[in-house]
């Protein structure tokens, strides 16, 4: 550990002695450890100092190892703790892993069995500490990039693109139509080392074979009818950037081949040349369409389709997410009011996002962007109500009977209200509740844990 502050350890032990001698080992091997005599002396340490680890005998006078472990563990919920105990304090030493001890050892032991553990607890607990770091950090930047992962499946989704993001490896984006695809495509390249160069988007499915080749990977003059001047393509347009082929489940067969040629050499011919350039280009590529039965179908390539899931990330329809709904409104809804500042529509009435939460939105984000613009547009109000949004086939009978008086409340609050309703309305049954809330049971069981103040 040379290049860091030395890992503070709080050893504690009802014979000092015992737990001095061991603090002087330890700080013979490079870790700034502190002996105390009681259990209430080492959490006073955890609550007031920044402490690394806590090594804690089992069986004290007062505050006993299982009392601290429990409330040292609740003052820093992920504080390595190791036990000692003494032979015949089985049983106590197995309860202490249940409360999330990191290991016990056995009294006596050498101080090179404590060195070892808790260099590996320490450890751990800094990879784990640094996941978290960047998992935030991460959120952080999405949220000002404007995105919205509330669900677990975006933010595992988002999770994915930024671990690969500095990289260089294809990334296959999948879901429906309007979900996301193009919006993480976009994230991926600003948070990648390219960020600099260009983002290139192509649409396989916006153009005839042919035309997309040329268009891909250019031409040479006289290459056909037409081509009067060379022309390079898109590929040497996205040099040191990322390209983004979107609809990559409609691109001819033929085309296929020349794209995997181009991932396994990184080299690309334009049509009618003999001449072939390196390029470099990142390629991401998205699709509403299932791969694998696309191949089983003979129209697209199995080699292609290995080349390009390497880092697969789905992106659910939104009736799949609706814990991002709220959020999500809320966002499309600042937008949508900047682009129209005379609007006087300034929320979404409850009414109107009870009905969001129960519409299918077949058309998914998307579909969701162009309701608000509507409300935002036709809104006769401060606030929008979900007629305004002029949606087709609406289940409006559908709709759940829920009245709301009293103050505004925060978006959470509502949500573990509505949570708590549904599920007292389908008789606490958690399953069906989160199925009717199109949500997961273990998000449900967030919502309803959540100190929402009733
Ligand atoms: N999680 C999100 N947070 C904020 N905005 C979002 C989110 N998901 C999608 N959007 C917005 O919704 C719109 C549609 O998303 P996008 O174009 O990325 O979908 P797509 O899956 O690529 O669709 P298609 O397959 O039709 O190309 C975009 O304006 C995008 O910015």
């Amino acid at each position: 550990m040379p290049d860091r502050a030395p890992p503070h350890v709080v050893i504690v032990d009802d014979k000092l002695e015992m737990a001095e001698m061991l603090s002087d080992g330890l700080a013979e091997h490079g870790y700034s450890a502190f002996a105390v005599a009681t259990g209430k002396q080492a959490l006073a340490r955890v609550e007031s100092e920044p402490v690394d680890a806590l090594v804690t005998d089992l069986r004290m006078p007062g505050m006993d190892g299982i009392e601290l472990l429990t409330a040292a563990r609740r003052a820093v919920p992920d504080l390595p703790v190791l036990v000692m105990t003494a032979y015949g304090g089985m049983d106590t030493a197995i309860e202490s892993i249940r409360r999330g001890a990191y290991h016990y050892l056995t009294k006596p032991f050498k101080l090179d069995e404590l060195v070892v553990y808790l260099g590996r607890a320490l450890d751990e607990s800094r990879v784990r500490r640094e996941a978290r770091t960047l998992r935030k950090s991460l959120r952080d930047g999405a949220a000002k990039a404007g995105i919205v992962a509330r669900s677990s499946a975006m933010r595992a989704a988002l999770d994915v693109i930024v671990r690969v993001a500095s990289s260089d490896v294809p990334v296959l984006l999948t879901g429906p139509t309007g979900s996301g695809k193009g919006m993480f495509a976009r994230y991926l390249h600003a948070e990648s080392g390219r960020a600099r160069g260009p983002f290139v988007t192509v649409n396989c499915a916006a153009l005839p074979e042919p035309l997309l080749e040329s268009e891909l990977f250019g031409h040479a003059k006289g290459a056909f009818t037409g081509a009067t001047t060379r022309r390079s393509g898109l590929f040497a347009e996205a040099e040191g950037g990322t390209m983004f082929l979107d609809e990559i489940g409609e691109m001819a067969p033929a085309l296929q081949a020349k794209l995997l040629d181009v991932l396994e050499r990184r080299v690309v011919r334009p049509v009618g040349s003999t001449k072939e350039t390196p390029i470099d280009v990142r390629i991401v590529t998205a699709t509403h369409r299932d791969l694998r039965r696309r191949v089983a179908e003979g129209l697209f390539r199995e080699d292609l389709l290995y080349r390009l899931d390497v880092v697969p990330v789905n992106v659910p329809p939104l009736r799949d997410r609706r814990d991002d709904l709220p959020e999500l409104a809320a966002e499309l809804l600042a937008k949508a009011r900047a682009r129209h500042p005379t609007s006087r529509v300034e929320r979404l009435s409850r009414e109107c996002l009870l009905a969001m939460l129960e519409y299918p939105w077949p058309g998914n984000v998307r579909e969701l962007a162009h309701a608000v613009e509507r409300l935002v547009l036709l809104g006769r109000s401060s606030e929008a109500h979900f007629a305004d949004a002029a949606l087709p086939h609406v289940a409006t009978r559908d709709l759940p009977s829920v009245h709301f008086s009293g103050p505004v409340l925060p978006m959470r609050e509502l949500q573990q209200r509505y949570a708590r309703w549904a599920l007292a309305e389908l008789g606490g049954n958690k399953t069906r509740a989160a199925e009717r809330l199109g949500i997961d049971v273990k998000t449900l069981g967030k919502y309803l844990a959540e100190d929402g103040g009733d």
